[in-house]
C-alpha cells in the first residue's frame, strides 16, 4: 500500500497553482498540506487570496486553508514533496531556500532548467534523467531533498513525439516548429484582451530560445558518470512562437529531418507514435495516460477546444502527419499547456519519483 505524501504548493494562487490544486485534491498518493504565495496573499484563506479561474469549483479541502509566505518553515517543512508554480522573478531564490532546507521540489519555473546539476524532465520523454539526483544530493549534502524542473509548456508537448521518433529511427538533424499558444500560458491577468481579441501576437518573450535549447537537453542524455548531461550536438532546432486567442492548449506545427536515409515513411512514423510506451505507463503511475501520443486521422484535427482534454490533459494529440517537401515529415500537435505543459508534468514526475523510490 502506497504511503500518502504531504504536498506543498508554492505559487498556489496562480494559473499553474490552481491546476496543481485540482490535480492534487483527489489524488490517491498526495494530500495538500501547505499553500504558499506572495506576501499580498499570505494570511488570507485560499478562497479569498486566489482569483479562481478553473471551470471546476475550488476543492472544499483548500477553501479555508490559510495561505503562507513561501519560506521553508512550519507546514512546508513537514511536506514530503513541494510543487512550485512560482513567478520566475521570485522562483530562483525561494526554490534554492527550499532545496537548502532538504525539501524535494518539482518546479515549473524556468530559473534552474539550464543548471548542470538540475534535471529538466518531461515525464513521458526523459524520466531516465532522474539518474542525476544521486549526484545532486551528494554535491549539495542533501539527505532527502532534490530539485527537478519540468519544461516550458510548448517544449513539453513537442518532445514527446520527437522522443518516440528518436528512439525508433535515430537522431533528428533538423526540427522546425511554429506555435500557436493559448493565453493561459501567460498566467493571470496575462495578455490584455485588447491585445489578443481579433488578433495574433507574433512574439512571446524568451519562448523561442527556451524551445530551441530545452529540446537539446531533454532529448540528450545523462553522461556515463551520472554527474552531468550530454546535450544533443548535431540537432538544430528553429522555433517561431505566436500568442493566439485560445484559453487552454498550445498547437504546434512541426517539420523534421532524420539523419537516417532514407527517412521513415508517414506510415512508419504514425505506427511508432501510436505504439510509444513510457516508463510512467510501465510503472503504473496514477496520472499516466493510456496513450502518450494519440494520432488523429481526421484532416482538421487536432483542435484545442476538442482535443486538449485527451488523456485527461496528459496525452499529446498529433494529426496531419504527412511528407514535408523541404525536410522529411511534418505534423501538427496539441498539448494542454497547464496540464502536461505545467502542473500535470510536476504531478506525474512526483508519481514517477515515488515509484522509483526517490521520495524518502
Ligand atoms: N501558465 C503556463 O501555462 C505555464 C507556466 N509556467 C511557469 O509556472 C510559473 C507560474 O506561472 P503562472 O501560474 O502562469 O503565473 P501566475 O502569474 O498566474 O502566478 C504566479 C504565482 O506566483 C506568486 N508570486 C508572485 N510574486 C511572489 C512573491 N514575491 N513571493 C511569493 N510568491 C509570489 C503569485 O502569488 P500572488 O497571487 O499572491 O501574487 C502566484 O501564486 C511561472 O514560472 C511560469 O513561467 C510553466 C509552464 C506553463
Ligand atoms: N511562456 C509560456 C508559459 C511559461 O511560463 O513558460 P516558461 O515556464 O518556460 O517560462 C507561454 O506563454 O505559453
Amino acid at each position: 500500500m502506497t504511503r500518502v505524501l504531504k504536498a506543498g504548493i508554492l505559487g498556489a494562487t496562480g494559473t499553474v497553482g490552481q491546476r496543481f490544486i485540482l490535480l492534487l485534491s483527489q489524488h490517491p498518493y498526495f494530500t495538500i498540506h501547505a499553500l504558499g504565495a506572495s506576501p499580498r496573499s499570505a494570511g488570507k484563506t485560499y478562497a479569498k487570496a486566489t482569483k479562481w479561474k478553473m471551470a471546476q469549483r475550488i476543492p472544499a479541502e483548500v477553501q479555508d486553508m490559510v495561505v503562507k509566505t513561501c519560506e521553508p518553515t512550519g507546514e512546508f517543512l513537514e511536506c514530503d514533496v513541494v510543487f512550485s508554480g512560482l513567478d520566475a522573478d521570485v522562483a530562483g531564490e525561494i526554490e534554492m531556500a527550499f532545496l537548502k532546507a532538504d525539501l524535494g521540489l518539482f518546479s515549473n519555473a524556468k530559473n534552474y532548467r539550464t543548471h548542470e546539476e538540475v534535471p529538466l524532465i518531461v515525464p513521458m520523454a526523459n524520466p531516465s534523467h532522474f539518474d542525476l539526483l544521486a549526484h545532486q544530493r551528494s554535491k549539495h549534502s542533501l539527505s532527502k531533498g532534490f530539485l527537478v524542473t519540468n519544461a516550458n509548456c510548448s517544449t513539453s508537448g513537442m518532445v514527446v513525439p520527437l522522443k518516440a521518433l528518436q528512439d525508433a529511427f535515430g537522431p533528428l538533424s533538423k526540427i522546425m516548429v511554429t506555435t500557436m499558444q493559448a493565453v493561459s500560458g501567460a498566467g493571470y491577468p496575462g495578455v490584455s484582451s485588447l491585445d489578443i481579441m481579433d488578433n495574433v501576437v507574433p512574439f512571446i518573450g524568451g519562448e523561442e530560445e527556451k524551445m530551441e535549447w530545452e529540446t537539446l537537453k531533454i532529448l540528450g542524455s545523462v553522461n556515463k558518470d551520472l554527474n552531468g548531461f550530454d546535450l544533443l550536438q548535431s540537432t538544430k532546432v528553429s522555433a517561431t512562437c505566436n500568442r493566439v486567442p485560445v484559453i487552454d492548449g498550445h498547437t504546434e506545427c512541426v517539420s523534421i529531418e532524420f539523419e537516417r536515409k532514407p527517412a521513415p515513411s508517414v506510415e512508419e512514423v504514425i505506427r511508432v507514435m501510436e505504439e510509444y510506451r513510457t516508463e510512467a505507463q510501465a510503472l503504473g503511475c496514477h496520472s499516466a495516460p493510456e496513450q502518450a501520443i494519440i494520432v488523429s486521422r481526421e484532416d482538421d484535427r487536432p483542435q484545442p477546444r476538442l482535443d486538449r482534454e485527451n488523456g485527461n490533459g496528459y496525452s499529446v494529440t498529433v494529426g496531419r502527419v504527412r511528407p514535408c517537401n523541404i525536410l522529411d515529415i511534418k505534423f501538427t500537435l496539441l498539448v494542454h499547456n497547464t496540464i502536461l505543459g505545467a502542473a500535470g508534468s510536476g504531478v506525474l514526475l512526483a508519481e514517477l519519483a515515488q515509484k522509483k523510490g526517490l521520495i524518502v
